[in-house]
């Protein structure tokens, strides 16, 4: 687990250089980069944009799918001035595992591929002079971590990963990566929770550093007007009439930690934007400051051409003015934390989102469906180490995304197989292990597969709501049966209506692959106007069960997958194609949404 994970900033004390443009880049088929020195830095590599997945820039199929070591370096600058300060590289993300190394030194590694970390590197400077830090990096597949798949070695020698999810094996630097001088004594982290008291608010905080100073907290608001302060590494801010956070009406305050007895030269300043609002399941509701809500929105993914898996500002940009347009209110980070940026957007757009770390792919099944075995996931050598690595990563999404207003809830898993009894234990480790480590104690859940119902399932005490993936109209009962599919679906809410649900349930994934200008009358399969039918079958259904508490179709956008007889180029389930241009369904959505109140 990570000692900070505290968003970079740049004030009188903190500053936060990002290192992203070219960097040299080079394979390591034969896992000799070490032996030949590599570490050092190297120059006959080809140039790589970071951020962004190294796939997309090859032309030759070997390179594109590459599988095993890969090495980034360049150069960076660090100035005398730096000298007693406390220097990192933060990397926002390097995709699925990263040693790394500075002026030929190791500093350390760091495992999964969708969160950041930080390495000390003040050991390993030359001040006043160039710099030399390396990347080595390893997009392999195993059981043994997330996202979970096998890594063969073709014939030819090649090696090649068989992923157990749906989504491209998108690799490399996909996000920023900073150089940071820090304070030596500093701010390391902070929690917020908050009491609502009529007009009034309290923001209860804590404040982690790594030294003794006196820590001054205060809270200003959107114009900038201190409304509250209070002293302590704990305590209380009393806020007269809070501007409440709310869904798609955001309101932001911004809270400074200032760390040293002087105001005027203080030891650490540390700012965020935080939201004042609370979140609570109340029977089958949903509550945001008491208010129930209804999810309007999507799953989505990172991804983009070019540029890959990696964060992209414009994609970002263009994703939301098209989440608002459509009248959604919020998305699932499908499947796995997204960069920090998208949290912040997020929060600022008044958007709920589920936070799903990678635990994908536990379900053999799902192997199968993408040309995996067919066994017990939750039985195997490899479960010891998973779990370890499952629960360091609920740990770090938890300690770098606690205090967004914008995220609603933990998601855990990613349909795992429930219906095996050797998945309960496993379920209990991670759900007692995750119980405290959110502050505001946020709702935990996880999606449930087609096969996964409320008379299969072994695991359903555990979520506090549920989070449904039904595919009726599309992998069973599709095109003229999906009267069917429908009848069939009906009778399984009947089922949780009749056994008296006492959560919530959110439908996280539904939907049809659809070829973008692809028309017939009437309809067949992947044809635009199937989609919407698809679409207006399960919206038929969602209007007639009130414990349905959601409506997060699959997916926002086309996006890329591993190559197979059921991909077109990637999963064309998007309500949006893959360059974000309406299909018919999308209209659809726009005028189904905007009929309703922006959070309900
Ligand atoms: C069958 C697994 C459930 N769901 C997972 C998601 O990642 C896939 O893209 C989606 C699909 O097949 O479109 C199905």
């Amino acid at each position: 687990m990570e000692t900070s994970l505290l968003y970079p900033v740049t004030n009188d004390q903190r500053t936060d250089q990002k290192l992203d443009g070219l960097w040299q880049f080079k394979f390591d088929e034969m896992k000799q980069g070490v032996k030949d020195g590599w570490e050092t830095g190297f120059h006959d590599g080809v140039s790589m944009p970071v951020p962004a997945s190294f796939n997309d820039f090859f032309t030759d199929k070997e390179s594109r799918e590459y599988t095993g070591d890969f090495w980034y370096s360049r150069k960076f600058f660090v100035p005398s001035a730096a000298k007693g300060k406390a220097l990192f590289l933060r990397f926002d993300a390097v995709t699925h595992r990263a040693t790394i190394f500075v002026n030929g030194k190791e500093i350390r590694s760091h495992e999964g591929g969708f969160l950041p970390f930080a390495a000390d590197i003040s050991s390993a400077i030359h001040y006043g002079a160039e710099n030399t830090v390396v990347v080595k990096g390893n997009n392999e597949l195993s059981r043994e971590a997330l996202p979970a798949g096998d890594t063969i070695t073709l014939r030819n020698g090649k090696k090649m990963v068989r992923p157990f999810f749906d989504f491209y094996n998108y690799s490399g630097l996909n996000r920023s990566v900073h150089l940071l001088t820090l304070p030596q004594e500093r701010v390391l982290d902070y929690t917020t929770t908050f009491e609502l008291n009529g007009q009034d608010a309290t923001v209860n905080y804590t404040v982690t550093t790594n030294g003794d100073a006196p820590v001054t907290v205060s809270l200003a608001d959107a114009d900038g007007q201190v409304v509250a302060t209070a002293q302590g590494k704990e305590g209380a801010l009393q806020v007269k009439n809070a501007h409440l956070w709310q869904v798609r009406n955001a309101y932001l305050y911004t809270l400074t930690i200032q760390v040293g007895d002087d105001a005027q030269t203080p030891v650490d300043t540390y700012t965020d934007r935080i939201g004042i609002r609370t979140i609570k399941i109340s029977g089958t509701n949903i509550l945001v400051n008491d208010k129930p809500i209804y999810l309007k929105g999507f799953g989505r993914h990172e991804d983009s051409p070019f540029a890959g898996r990696a964060f992209d500002l414009n994609v970002e940009k263009k994703d939301f003015a098209l989440m608002k347009w459509i009248g959604a209110n919020s998305f699932r980070t499908s499947h796995y934390p997204y960069d920090e940026q998208v949290y912040k957007i997020a929060d600022e757009e008044g958007f709920l989102l589920t936070d799903e770390v990678p635990a994908v792919g536990f379900k053999m099944a799902a192997a199968a469906f993408l040309g995996g075995l067919n066994q017990s996931f939750f039985k195997g050598p490899w479960l010891k180490k998973l779990h370890e690595r499952h629960i360091d990563q609920i740990r770090d999404l938890i300690k770098r995304d606690k205090n967004h207003p914008s995220v609603l809830a933990w998601s855990l898993f990613n349909e795992p197989d429930t219906i095996d009894e050797n998945a309960v234990p496993y379920f209990k480790q991670i759900f007692d292990e995750s119980k405290d480590l959110d502050p505001q104690s946020r709702p935990r859940t996880f999606t449930l597969s087609e096969d996964d119902t409320i008379e299969t399932s072994k695991v359903l005490d555990f979520p506090d709501f549920y989070m449904l993936n039904r595919y009726p109209g599309w992998y069973h009962f599709g095109g003229y049966q999906i009267s069917d599919g429908e009848a069939g679906l009906r009778d399984e809410m009947d089922k949780w209506q009749k056994a008296g649900v006492t959560k919530p349930v959110v439908f996280t994934e539904f939907g049809a692959d659809t070829e973008a200008g692809l028309h017939k009358l009437p309809s067949v399969m992947w044809t635009e106007e199937y989609q919407v039918e698809v679409l207006k079958m399960f919206s038929r259904v969602f209007d007639d069960y009130d414990f349905i508490k959601g409506e997060q179709v699959w997916n926002l956008a086309d996006f890329q997958t591993v190559e197979g007889n059921m991909r077109v180029n990637g999963n064309k389930k998007g309500i949006f194609t893959r360059d974000r241009q309406p299909k018919e369904a999308a209209f659809f959505y726009h005028d189904r949404w905007n009929k309703l109140p922006l959070d309900y």
